[in-house]
């Protein structure tokens, strides 16, 4: 054994068969350093993983394990590539790897945000690297951007220090990252390759960032459903969808760039998509005529919607109330009657801050049944911003004018269902700036799961709470979801 000197905070450590020089620390884990090394023998520059302290006998196994899977899956192009590796009996324990640029959590903290055709790339090398340790009967269990390096813009996997043979059935605690951990795991399963699907969805809705397109978001959704079965099964399953949603989104786009003929004047203009970070841009004002009100066909759903709600509550009488409300002038500034087959907390002025309670999620059994949806914040009501669409439709505040655009039905199974049988949804994971909200096909779906609460807050994914995001202005106020913290921003009613 040659004894090697790493300059820095590890002065001297034993190193295996080649020697390497330290050039500098890329990084630190919980138990080890990972240096920038020159391997004098070999003449070349890779990473190497130093362990700081001796390994338990428990800890050799599992390194011997991980240094044995590593090398089996090094030949595939987005697995890091394993070099050597030593665990000796009286020194630091460490591994060297091929030298990778930066980790893709760095590389999403960076700007500018990645193209929509970098962010599939990535999103594919990913579930390329993880479908190869599912293939050889293997999960990660700690998939996560900071686990995933770059190198010459690809995506290669690295850290198997916890990955573990499918059928192993000795594993106790929950081991992973918080946040990208799924949910079973924290309830005592044991985890699969479906567990890995989970934590690579939350990964993928990084890489996409808060505009991810159309088919992705609803393969991301679905890849981060609470069930484990609703999830791909692996993520080679996940990978052929994905690039399903590829080729369309492809298409689509090309599709988009064709010329189309002009918008019929009294529309909205539809959203643009502009790249995977950004937010959705505001659409220009629109102008509010009394003659603004939507086909008749529009309103026949809307209606129609509104009579299923009302049969499930047993409410003739109701139905026959919105009937007689939609003839008296969809379009017109008048408001209709406050209608609540729920608690009467959710109408009337808004609730000073003061006197609010704790939030607490009104009875899922009330089938509230509703027309607009106003913030108490801003006395606007929430509108759906252009014709629906397959992309999603954005919604903003609006001067509340009744329009079908503006109705809502909180619905017994926790939908709030609006224009064109869709269903109000949040569109990403929970962010920092704020989460997007959006009207999307009504599926069983956690981001379309919304609670009005007695002080009410609109609860939804995540524990998130809509909110207004800024001053009421001419181009309309953005909604967005953000942490519930009780401002008068987060305040709603159905009226
Ligand atoms: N092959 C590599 N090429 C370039 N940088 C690397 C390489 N391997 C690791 N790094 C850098 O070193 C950092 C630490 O890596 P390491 O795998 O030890 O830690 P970790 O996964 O963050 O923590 P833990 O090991 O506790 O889970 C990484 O975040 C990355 O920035």
């Amino acid at each position: 054994m040659t004894e090697g000197a790493i300059p820095g905070q590890d002065r001297h450590v034993p190193l295996g068969p080649a020697n390497f020089v330290s050039l500098g620390v890329l990084g630190r884990g919980s138990s080890s350093v990972v240096h920038r090394a020159k391997s004098t023998t070999f003449d070349d520059v890779v990473a190497l993983k130093v362990w700081q302290r001796s390994l338990t006998e428990d800890e050799h196994i599992r390194f011997r394990q991980e240094c044995s899977l590593h090398r089996r899956l090094s030949g595939h192009p987005n697995i890091v590539r394993f070099l050597w590796a030593d665990a000796p009996a009286d020194g630091s324990a460490w591994i060297a790897t091929e030298l990778c640029d930066e980790s893709l959590d760095n590389r999403l903290h960076r700007c500018p945000p990645l193209s929509r055709e970098d962010a599939f790339e990535l999103a594919e090398d990913v579930l390329s690297g993880l479908a190869e340790i599912h293939r050889q009967g293997h999960i990660h269990r700690d998939i996560k951007p900071g686990n995933i390096l770059l190198r010459q813009g690809r995506a290669v996997l690295c850290d198997m220090g916890i990955a573990k043979p499918v059928d192993r059935h000795t594993l106790n605690a929950p081991a992973g990252s918080p946040g990208y951990l799924a949910p079973e795991l924290g309830r005592g399963r044991q985890p699969d390759t479906r567990s890995d699907v989970y934590s690579a969805a939350v990964t993928l809705y990084g890489i996409f960032g808060e505009n991810p397109p159309d088919g992705v978001e609803r393969l991301l959704t679905r890849a981060t459903s609470s069930e484990p079965a609703d999830r791909p099964a692996d993520a080679s399953a996940f990978l052929d969808r994905l690039q399903a949603a590829r080729a369309t989104y492809t298409a689509s786009a090309a599709a988009e760039t064709a010329p189309r003929p002009a918008e019929r004047g009294n529309r909205r203009a539809k959203q643009t998509e502009v790249g995977p970070s950004a937010t959705a841009p505001l659409t220009k004002p629109r102008e509010r005529r009394p003659g603004d009100s939507s086909p008749p066909r529009s309103v026949r759903r809307a209606l129609m919607t509104l009579a299923v709600i009302a049969a499930a509550a047993g409410s003739t009488a109701f139905l026959e109330s919105r009937l007689g409300n939609h003839n008296a002038g969809a379009g017109a500034s008048t408001k209709s009657p406050t209608i609540h087959a729920g608690s009467a907390a959710h109408s009337g002025s808004p609730v000073p801050s003061t006197t609010r309670k704790a939030t607490t999620p009104a009875s899922s059994a009330t089938a509230t049944v509703t027309s607009q949806l106003q913030s108490l914040y801003a006395s606007k009501c929430m509108t759906v911003l252009g014709p629906s669409s397959d992309t999603g439709t954005g919604v903003q505040l609006w001067d509340c004018i009744n329009v079908p655009e503006e109705r809502w039905v909180l619905t017994g199974d926790g939908h709030i269902k609006g224009f064109a049988d869709k269903c109000l949804e949040v569109r990403g994971p929970r962010a920092a700036g704020g989460t997007p909200v959006q009207l999307w096909s009504c599926a069983d779906t956690p981001a379309q799961r919304w609670s009005l609460t007695s002080d009410s807050r609109l609860v939804g994914y995540k524990g998130m709470c809509l909110d207004v995001r800024g001053p009421a202005t001419a181009n309309g106020t953005p909604i967005q979801m953000q942490t519930c913290s009780g401002v008068p921003q987060q305040a709603w009613r159905f009226f």
